[in-house]
C-alpha cells in the first residue's frame, strides 16, 4: 500500500475537525500507525488564523470564528498539495500567540489535517477526501483539557474554564455544525458502565459512537471476527456493544457504540488483516494495561478500515 500511495502522484486529505483538546490527534493515532509515518504528512490549521492572540484579544473575537481564519488560503494550499506542490505554510506559534514566516511544506500520500474548521466551506470540503469529525461531550472535552492545560502545560485552572465558558457560543455556531459534513463522527461520552471494584485503576473508559454514512457498495470482505471465546479467560474490564442504523442530518448512517474496554483477543483478527493490507507491523489502535483495547481504540482500527476501504478506491482511480 505505502509503495502504491507513493506512485499514485495524488494526495488523499483526510481532515479531522473538532474542538482544541478533543481528541484529534490522538484518534488519528491510528491512522499514522497504520500506514507508517513516512506516507503520511500532518498539519494543524491553527497556521491558518488570519488574527494573532492580541488582535483576536482587541476585537473580542475567539479563534473559533471563522473570520479569524484564512479558509481560503487553506482551500488554495490543498488544491496545489493535492496536486503534490510545494506551498509556503504559514506557521503560528502557540508558544507567544504570534506568527513566524512560512516555511516550504509538501505532503506525503496522504495528508491529516486537523483543526478548528476543515470542513466549514464548500471549497474546504472539495479538497478534502474523508472528513472526520471527533465530538467528546462536554464533560469529557472539559476533562481532557484540565488535564493537559493545567497538567502538561501548566495554565490556571480558573483561566482554563473561563476559556471554556467563552468558547461555547462560537463552538456551537462554528465548529459543531460540520459534523453534518463529516463522513465519520465520533461521540465520546463517559461510560455507562459502572467502575467494576476490583479494578484499582478504572483508566479510560468511555462510551464511543461511531457514526458513517451508509456506503453505496459494501466494503470489501475483511474478517471482522470479534471472538467471544475470550470472555471466560478475561482478567478484567467490561464492554458493551450495540450497532443501529438511523438518519443523522438527513444521512442515512450506521451507528456503532462500543462502550468500556475489550481484551485484545476480540479484536486480533481484524487488527491483523488491515496491518496486512497496508503492509505495516505497528498495532493501530490504543491499548490500555497491554491487553485491553479502550473503546475510543476501537474507533481508531474501524476508521482505519474505513480509510483503506476509500485509498483503495482512491488508487484504483488514480
Ligand atoms: N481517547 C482518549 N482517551 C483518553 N484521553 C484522551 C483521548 N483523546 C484525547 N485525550 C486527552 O485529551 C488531550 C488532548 O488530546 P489531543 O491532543 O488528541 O487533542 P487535539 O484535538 O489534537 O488537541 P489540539 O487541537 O489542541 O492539539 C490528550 O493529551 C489526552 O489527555
Ligand atoms: O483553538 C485553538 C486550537 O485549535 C487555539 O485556541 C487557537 O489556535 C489559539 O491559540 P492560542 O490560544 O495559543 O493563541
Amino acid at each position: 500500500m505505502a509503495e502504491r500511495l507513493k506512485g499514485s502522484g495524488r494526495v488523499f486529505v483526510v481532515a479531522v475537525a473538532g474542538d482544541s483538546g478533543s481528541g484529534k490527534t490522538t484518534l488519528s493515532r491510528g491512522i499514522r500507525r497504520l500506514l507508517g509515518e513516512e506516507a503520511v504528512s500532518t498539519f494543524s490549521m491553527d497556521d491558518y488564523h488570519s488574527l494573532d492572540r492580541e488582535e483576536r484579544r482587541v476585537r473580542g473575537m475567539t479563534p473559533l470564528n471563522p473570520e479569524a481564519n484564512r479558509l481560503d488560503l487553506l482551500a488554495e494550499h490543498l488544491r496545489s498539495l493535492r496536486l503534490g506542490e510545494t506551498i509556503a505554510k504559514p506557521v503560528y506559534d502557540h508558544s507567544v500567540g504570534e506568527f513566524r514566516e512560512p516555511v516550504p511544506f509538501r505532503s506525503g500520500p496522504v495528508l491529516i489535517l486537523e483543526g478548528l474548521h476543515p470542513l466549514y466551506t464548500q471549497k474546504l470540503r472539495r479538497e478534502v477526501d474523508f472528513g472526520i469529525f471527533v465530538d467528546p461531550s462536554r464533560a469529557v472535552k472539559r476533562r481532557w483539557k484540565i488535564r493537559r492545560d493545567c497538567g502538561d502545560r501548566g495554565y490556571q485552572r480558573d483561566l482554563v474554564m473561563a476559556e471554556i465558558l467563552a468558547r461555547e457560543p462560537d463552538y456551537k455556531l462554528y465548529v459543531d455544525v460540520q459534523k453534518v459534513y463529516a463522513e465519520a463522527v465520533v461521540k465520546i461520552d463517559d461510560t455507562r458502565l459502572g467502575a467494576p471494584s476490583f479494578l484499582e485503576d478504572p483508566g479510560e473508559r468511555y462510551s464511543v459512537r461511531l457514526i458513517q454514512e451508509v456506503l453505496e457498495a459494501g466494503p470489501s470482505a475483511v474478517d471482522l471476527k470479534i471472538d467471544l471465546s475470550a470472555l471466560f479467560s478475561l482478567p478484567d474490564g467490561e464492554f458493551s456493544i450495540s450497532f443501529q442504523r438511523d438518519d443523522y442530518y438527513g444521512k442515512r448512517v450506521s451507528v456503532l457504540t462500543v462502550d468500556g474496554e475489550l481484551h485484545r483477543s476480540m479484536v486480533e483478527g481484524v487488527e491483523a488483516k488491515l496491518k496486512s493490507l497496508a503492509g505495516s507491523t505497528a498495532p493501530i489502535c490504543d491499548r490500555a494495561g497491554g491487553d485491553r483495547v479502550t473503546s475510543t481504540g476501537m474507533a481508531q482500527l474501524l476508521l482505519s478500515w474505513r480509510l483503506l476501504e476509500k485509498l483503495q478506491l482512491h488508487l484504483d482511480k488514480a
